[in-house]
């Protein structure tokens, strides 16, 4: 697995204060984007209940190639929606390494035009469509190795201040 990173390289812990001082837009270039953290479910390398989702940058977008296992079924042979519904959340996340200011999901639509199949290649992307104020309206779309897309999705995410993650974190029981 891979050591999360701060800006310097150095390895970081789960800290809290360390995970927010990590934040760095990333200019483009270096295509493979970091984990949002260890832990993330959607893409922490240290996380082994989650997708382990993998990302790059692609134009002014985001890419990843994902295939869902047998601990996210759903119906017999069929990815759970709510998994879903994770990976592709999570991909929006990774459009704020290009933004540079962090946001949450306010707003997470699919609509599921196929069945999501268990250990079948996917390929995933997303884009910011536009930008009012603090509201990021994004959007993204899953299809099959065939090019059949089988998943579309839209998102609002509204811009936090590092200040949002603190009090969270403050105010969570655990
Ligand atoms: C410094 C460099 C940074 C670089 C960053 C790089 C990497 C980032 C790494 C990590 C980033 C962190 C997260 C990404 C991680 C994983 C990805 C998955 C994402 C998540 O897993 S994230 C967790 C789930 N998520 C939540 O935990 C949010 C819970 N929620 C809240 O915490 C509040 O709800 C909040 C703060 C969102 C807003 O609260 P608020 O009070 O600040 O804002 P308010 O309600 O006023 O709405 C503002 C404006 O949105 C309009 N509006 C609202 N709803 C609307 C709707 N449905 N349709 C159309 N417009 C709508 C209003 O009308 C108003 O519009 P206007 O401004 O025009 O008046």
């Amino acid at each position: 697995m891979d050591t999360f990173r701060d800006k310097a390289g150095e390895p970081i812990g789960t800290d809290i204060d360390n995970w927010v001082a990590s934040f760095t837009r990333m200019e483009s270039g270096s295509s493979e984007l970091p984990p949002h953290h260890p832990n993330c479910l959607g893409c922490g390398p240290e996380n082994p209940n989650g997708h382990f989702l993998s990302v790059r940058r692609d134009g002014d977008g985001v890419v990843a190639h994902h295939q869902f296992d047998q601990r996210h079924v759903g119906a017999p042979g069929i990815a759970h929606g709510g998994a879903v519904a994770t990976v592709i959340d999570d991909l929006f996340g990774f459009l704020l390494y290009s933004v540079g200011e962090l946001a949450v999901t306010r707003r997470l639509e699919l609509d599921y035009l196929a069945p999501a199949l268990l250990d079948t290649p996917y390929i995933l992307r997303a884009a910011v469509r536009s930008r009012d104020g603090r509201k990021l309206d994004l959007k993204s779309t899953m299809e099959d190795a065939e090019g059949r897309t089988v998943i579309t999705a839209t998102a609002l995410f509204i811009v936090v201040e590092v200040e949002h993650f603190l009090q969270s974190q403050r105010n969570s029981r655990t």
